[in-house]
Parts: C-alpha cells; structure tokens; sequence
C-alpha cells in the first residue's frame, strides 16, 4: 500500500501557447506528475475542461482549476491508496457530483488520475504500461501500436482552407514500432519535396499536429499527394491511409448539410448522404483503411449509413467515433446500439478519468470494435498515452507527425517500451 501524501498544482503551457493543468503527487516512493492536454475541435458532450472567465477561448487561464485541484479534488482523494485506481477515480467523480466533472473541470480531475497511475505503477515495482494493462485486465495482449501519423493537417487544426482535419499514414506493413516509426519519417520527408514542388513556398509550413498544411481546398488531394510519397517511398501496400474529417466543424444542424469548404470564401454544401458516397469512392480508389468522424457528432444516422455501405463492400476501413463517442461509455453504449460506428478514438480528457478511460475501452471492444488511442492537438510533454496503448493493446495510436517534440516524446516513448519488452508489434486486421 502506497499512500498519497500531497497534490500540488500549477498551470503550464501546452504545444499551442495555451495554459493547461499539471500535478504533481507525492507518496512514500517518491513525486509523480501528469499534464493535461487539451483540444481544439472538442465534441459538444467532452468532460468539461474548466477555464477561467467565462468565454470557452482556449487561450484563457486554469487557475480556477488549479485551485480545485489543491482545494477540492486534494483533500478528498489525500491519504488513498494509489493502487486502488477504481476507487480514487470514483471518489474524483463523487466530488464533483456530476457524470462529467462539470463542476470542477475534467482537467483538474485528469492529471490527478494519471499521476495516480504513475504512483500506483512505482507502488508495485512496475512500468506504467505494465500497470495499465493489469488495470484494464489485458497484460496478456500487450503490444506497441500501428502508429498513424498525421502528415497533412487541415480543419480546425490549419491555416490553409482545407476542410478534413487530419490525413494520417499508418505503416502497418512494419515488422515492428522502429521500422513503422522509419518508414513514417520517410513518406514525411518525401512528401515534403513533393508538396514544395507542387505548391511552392509555404506549402511545408505545418499544423497544430506537425503535418504540413499546404494550401489546398480539395478534399481528395491530399490522399493523391500522399499516396506519391508513399509510392516514392517504396512502401505500397505496406502503408495506409487513416483520416479524421472532424466533420461536426462544418456541419449546420438546422439544414442538416455539411461545407466542405468552410474555410474558403464560397460554400460548398453537401448532404451527408453525397459525404457517404463520396467516402465510398475514396476508399476504393486509395488505401483508407479508418475514417474518424466522418458526420457531425450527433448524426449518427450517416454514420451508420457509411458503416452498413463499407461492410456491404467488403471493404476493411474502419468507422471512428470521436466527437460522436467522446470516450464515455454512455456514448459508445449508444453507438453499439444504432451500429454507428466500429471503432473508438480514445481520449482521456474526454472522460477525465484513467478507469473511465479503460471502462470504454473494455466496452468498445465487447462488441467487437477497434480502440486507436489518441493525443490531443494542444499537447504537452507527457507521454502517457504511449503507455495506455501498449498497456491497453489496442495496436493503434494517433499522436501526430513524426516530428515536434510533443508529438515524437510519444513516439519515442514507445520506441523505448518496445527495446526493453520486445512486445509484439501492431493491429492484427490491417495486415500488408
Ligand atoms: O479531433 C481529434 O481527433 C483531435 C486530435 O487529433 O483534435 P482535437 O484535440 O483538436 O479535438
Ligand atoms: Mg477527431
């Protein structure tokens, strides 16, 4: 038994500029700390993330956090044992007093959980990935992740006019995390050539994720131009293409129609029955093997439109819900029930708690739906997502480009979990 002993807490910054939260957590085998990341294209139903004043503008404040966590969530979880994940969580979620931490802010409860983890892992002599996956009873499917890495940003997450946020590579044709990391860092680099040439100055300058955001509005061009790097590469038929069109950024929800260019000057509406179709198309014509909130995070009529058509072609993309599904398990419950989707985006500030987190998980996968484990696009240095993935055994992760420190600090992390455990390696239904 390990006992906590003091929480401190303090605002930091994040890979955007912008304040969010960090604890620290001492216990009698030493200091633990975790950081809180933060999103940009939120879903409607998140765990709220408590900022100061009362505009939702991401550039304000979190003391108001910082002063539940030292005044409120402190002093109820003070003197508990940090092995006892379930309980210490439950108490986070009996103090604020709501389903959701609408009270006190997901993002005071969130670093709290995941120091705890860190604590609980040390109280037994035992990796974070090693803890989380005897807490999510999955010790024995352990494995680094697919790591699907977002090469050209758009959306919410760029200065460019293009509508999709995130167009990802997935090296899953690797023989393990190292060669899929190397065979990513190359399709990137040549597919920076590729666009200099295309689009000329400008075109390299990147998101909020680090993939480059050059300055196209066609929402199937990007797959073209992704598609030549991997080809120069040398790596066809070993790499897909994942996407997450965050399409609830472009959605009016009395028309019921989506702009595809909702960043360029004249609109471009479509109906989602014209998004489905024109899915259908991409992903017969290129490698899309998952497509992440593909409708508005309400619509979970399209969504199971798109799912049924997919299935009837025989095709192995995946439907992820993120917005949709915001790791609640109410929410996925509600998935599984209208055979919305197939797959889960795993967010952890989306729930606001470690045992929430894995509770989704474990229903997600009842039914038999995949798991990707994601950052947020407003990061920070900790890494303990590259754990949770290996721990959980999902076999995919999405954490960005393969580049800027708060994106490879995961993917480094990971590098390091496969040296020292020669885990198995990636996610058995993508297969080159
Ligand atoms: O939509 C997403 O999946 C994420 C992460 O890529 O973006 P954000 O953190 O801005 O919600
Ligand atoms: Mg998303």
């Amino acid at each position: 038994m390990s006992t906590i002993q003091s929480i401190k807490a303090r605002q930091i910054y994040d890979s955007r500029g912008n304040p969010t939260t960090e604890v620290d957590i001492t216990t009698k085998d030493g200091m633990f700390r975790a950081a809180c990341p933060s999103g940009a294209s939120t879903g409607e139903h998140e765990a709220l993330e408590l900022r100061d004043g009362t505009s939702q503008w991401h550039g304000k404040s979190v003391f108001k956090a910082i002063k539940n966590i030292e005044e409120v969530f402190g002093p109820a979880v003070m003197g508990m044992d940090v092995t006892d994940q379930k309980a210490i969580d439950a108490k986070l979620l009996e103090t604020d007093g709501t389903p959701h931490f609408s009270n006190y802010g997901a993002n005071a409860a969130l670093p709290i959980s995941m120091a705890v983890a860190r604590a609980g892992a040390a109280a037994l002599g035992k990796p974070l990935y090693a803890h989380l996956g005897a807490l999510s009873g999955r010790t024995d499917v352990m494995r680094t992740p697919v790591p699907c890495m977002n090469i050209i940003n758009g959306g919410k997450h760029a200065g460019n006019a293009l509508a999709p946020q995130e167009y990802m590579i997935a090296p899953f044709g690797a023989k393990d995390f190292a060669e899929a990391m190397r065979m990513g860092s190359e399709v990137y680099h040549h597919l920076k050539s590729i666009l200099k040439k295309a689009y000329g100055i400008g075109s390299t300058s990147v998101g909020d994720e680090g993939g480059f955001a050059p300055p196209i509005n066609n929402p199937r061009a990007p797959l073209e131009v992704i598609m030549e790097a991997v080809k120069v590469a040398g790596y066809e038929g070993k790499v897909g293409i994942c996407m997450d069109t965050a399409a609830s950024e472009f959605y009016n929800k009395e028309t019921k129609m989506y702009n595809l260019n909702f960043k360029g000057e004249e609109a471009n509406w479509i109906s989602g029955a014209e998004m489905a179709d024109m899915y259908m198309e991409w992903c017969r014509e290129f490698p899309i093997i998952s497509i992440e909130d593909p409708f508005d995070e309400n619509d979970f009529e399209s969504f199971a439109v798109l799912l049924a058509k997919v299935k009837a072609a025989g095709l192995p993309t995946q439907i992820v819900g993120d917005d949709l599904t915001v790791s609640q398990a109410e929410r996925v419950q509600d998935a599984i029930n209208k055979k919305a989707c197939n797959s889960l985006l795993l967010k952890v500030n989306q729930v606001g708690t470690v045992t929430g987190a894995i509770e989704a998980t474990l229903l997600a996968m009842s039914d038999d739906w995949s798991v990707m484990v994601s950052h947020r696009s407003g990061e920070t240095e900790d890494v303990f997502i590259a754990d949770l993935v290996c721990g959980l055994g999902t076999g995919q992760i999405k954490t960005g480009a393969p580049c800027r420190s708060e994106r490879t600090a995961k993917l480094n992390q990971m590098l390091r979990i496969e040296e020292e455990t020669g885990m198995p390696f990636g996610f058995d239904s993508w297969t080159a």
